[in-house]
């Protein structure tokens, strides 16, 4: 007869209990290792590990059409079907904004749902490591961008909209709340919610940092999403690098178990970040191991180093210093996610889906996502001809400057092919912002690019009207920590350059957060527009330029004035923004 763990008739509480009763410790411990695709050759595969991630800038070949990634992932999944237990392992990847690391894949503004998962379905993966529901309230954070908003109440909106997105809409007579949801089928993934808690309020934004604060404000500004992730079912909760008022979250045990897994009944696993565990505390690692599995991890992101992981805690549980009651915890939660997603029934992935990868219908889904998140800051009045937006499609004389209006790379930003983000226009396909002008306008407006045009050229050229793109070069996590945020050169002298001029003149910023915008600098733009990091489909910006379609975006975060006065947020008493949290001209 069929083992009752592989019969999807019986309940998933009788199938988790027959498996775990079939199981050795070290295939117990395999269930909770996850290591990095580099290093998940079939005889490793044997220990069980469950779960692979590129590590960030995993250099994915440019050629893995979605073909080549399926195949990779299910000889992998081969591997782990033909252990003695046959349990399936789960295939994880950061997909922020789009599929991010599969060349061709359509790249959104940031924390897309239902669309992400079908283009991480495209190439076989099953779970992401999104979406990140932060609460930045520093912009100095180098993740700022990652996080949907200083508001809680509009991180806990979009969590709702992004966790049903990825997972499927949970079933409104679900079992128990807390319980994990991912329906079954091909076009939906295992979601993540990160990072557990508070990643977002570190003094001064410091990446991995301190978030200094008494209870109530982490319990009324950093945890409402948890509860909202949870009450949607998310499959897994990923702990911060960061502290609580000195405490590492991956060893926090009173957070993790005591408030995440008892009070919020949070079911789903608990993930490590990238050696999490060993950032506990460096240079002891068997104290870090007991410190994390004893706050309540259940699975450890190990990418290299988990044969040495596997060894340590094993130890650990047979000297009874971990309870076998914490691993049967950890495993019964991973099991309950693969047999909720039907991993066990369904654990190939389809080469039929393939043709989501980057599909025309997501890119215009990405396109109407980046003309609903430009905001229009200003839009002055330039006397005889009115406000500069929206610009003449027919009989104009355009000038294109600025580093950012050609590049598709920068227009991503981080987290995008590489951990860091790239340069250059063929790292994946999509459309610059300079591509879609040439094509918006009618044949009768002549444009011209130069990324730093001379005094003499814009005089000369007598353009009747300018659109200069900058802003940030790409970054990600801490590389993108930032204490002046100033607009980086050569963008500011192009923008003076420029602006000085010619008599219309609309710039486009291009960043992962508000940067200062020194009075005498906002006096030259006459219209000043934030694209943020629009992705591959730049002909959203073109779509607003010349306006064929409407700005509605508003600010989901403050615009400070001065970096000396931050953190400044939505709420604050003396709230004294440049632009305020709300504000858009449509
Ligand atoms: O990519 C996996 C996870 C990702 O999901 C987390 O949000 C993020 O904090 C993270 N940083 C690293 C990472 C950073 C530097 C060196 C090596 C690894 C790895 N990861």
């Amino acid at each position: 007869a069929t083992a009752a763990y592989k019969d999807p008739s019986k309940s998933i509480r009788v199938r988790i209990n027959d498996l775990m009763e079939r199981m050795s410790l070290s295939e117990k411990i395999g269930q909770m290792t996850q290591i990095d695709r580099s290093r998940a050759t079939t005889d490793v595969m044997s220990n069980y590990c469950i779960g692979n991630q590129p590590k960030p800038g995993d250099r994915t070949p440019h050629n893995f059409s979605s073909r080549k990634w399926i195949m990779t992932i299910n000889k992998l999944q081969e591997a782990a079907l033909a252990t003695r237990l046959g349990i399936p392992m789960l295939y994880a990847i950061d997909a922020v904004h789009g599929h991010n690391y599969a060349y061709r894949s359509t790249i959104f503004p940031h924390n897309i749902g239902a669309a992400t998962a079908l283009e991480a379905r495209a190439t076989g993966v099953r779970y992401v490591f999104s979406p990140t529901i932060a609460v930045c309230r520093d912009p100095r954070w180098g993740r700022c961008y990652e996080s949907y908003s200083e508001d809680p109440a509009l991180v806990k909106l979009m969590t709702e909209t992004m966790i049903a997105g990825l997972e499927g809409d949970i079933p409104p007579n679900y079992s128990i709340k807390g319980v994990p949801f991912v329906e079954t089928g091909q076009t939906k993934v295992a979601a993540c919610a990160k990072h557990f808690v508070g990643d977002g309020g570190t003094s001064g934004g410091v990446d991995r940092g301190n978030a200094e604060m008494p209870w109530k404000e982490l319990a009324t500004v950093h945890l409402p999403p948890y509860s909202t992730a949870i009450l949607k079912g998310v499959a897994s909760v990923m702990l911060s690098y960061s502290s609580w008022n000195g405490q590492k979250m991956h060893a926090n045990r009173r957070l993790v178990t005591g408030l995440l897994k008892t009070r919020l009944k949070f079911r789903g696993f608990v993930i490590s970040d990238f050696d999490g565990i060993d950032k506990i505390k460096d240079a002891n690692y068997s104290y870090s191991v007991e410190a994390g599995i004893s706050a309540g991890i259940d699975m450890v992101m190990t990418p290299y180093e988990f044969r040495k992981f596997i060894r340590t805690l094993t130890y650990q549980v047979e000297k009874g210093i971990i309870p076998m009651t914490r691993i049967d915890d950890a495993v019964a939660r991973i099991l309950r996610v693969k047999f909720t997603m039907g991993l066990f029934e369904n654990p190939y992935a389809d080469v039929e889906m393939g043709s989501q990868l980057g599909s025309e219908e997501h890119r215009e889904l990405a396109r109407e996502a980046v003309r609903k998140s430009l905001v229009l800051l200003k839009n002055d009045d330039t006397g005889r001809r009115g406000p500069s937006l929206p610009l003449p499609k027919y009989g104009a004389k355009i000038l294109v400057a600025g580093t950012h209006a050609n590049n598709l790379g920068y227009q991503c930003g981080g987290w995008t092919m590489q951990w860091q983000g790239q340069s250059g226009n063929n790292i994946t396909q999509g459309t610059t912002i300079l591509s879609a002008i040439a094509s918006t306008v009618d044949p009768s407006t002549e444009v011209l690019y130069s990324v730093d045009p001379s005094a003499e050229l814009i005089e000369l050229g007598n353009f009747s009207h300018a659109i200069v793109v900058v802003g940030e070069v790409p970054y990600a996590e801490f590389d993108g920590d930032n204490g002046n945020l100033t607009i980086p050169e050569p963008g500011l002298t192009t923008i003076s350059n420029v602006c000085d001029r010619v008599v219309s003149c609309v710039v486009v910023l291009v960043s992962g957060r508000p940067l200062v915008l020194e009075p005498h600098l906002l006096s030259k733009i006459h219209a000043l527009v934030a694209a943020w990091l629009p992705g591959t489909e730049g002909q959203g910006v073109a779509d607003l330029l010349f306006g064929d379609w409407p700005f509605t975006g508003r600010l989901p975060r403050t615009w400070f004035k001065r970096v000396v006065l931050l953190p400044i947020n939505v709420g604050d008493r003396n709230y004294l923004p440049l632009f305020p949290f709300g504000f858009g001209l449509t």
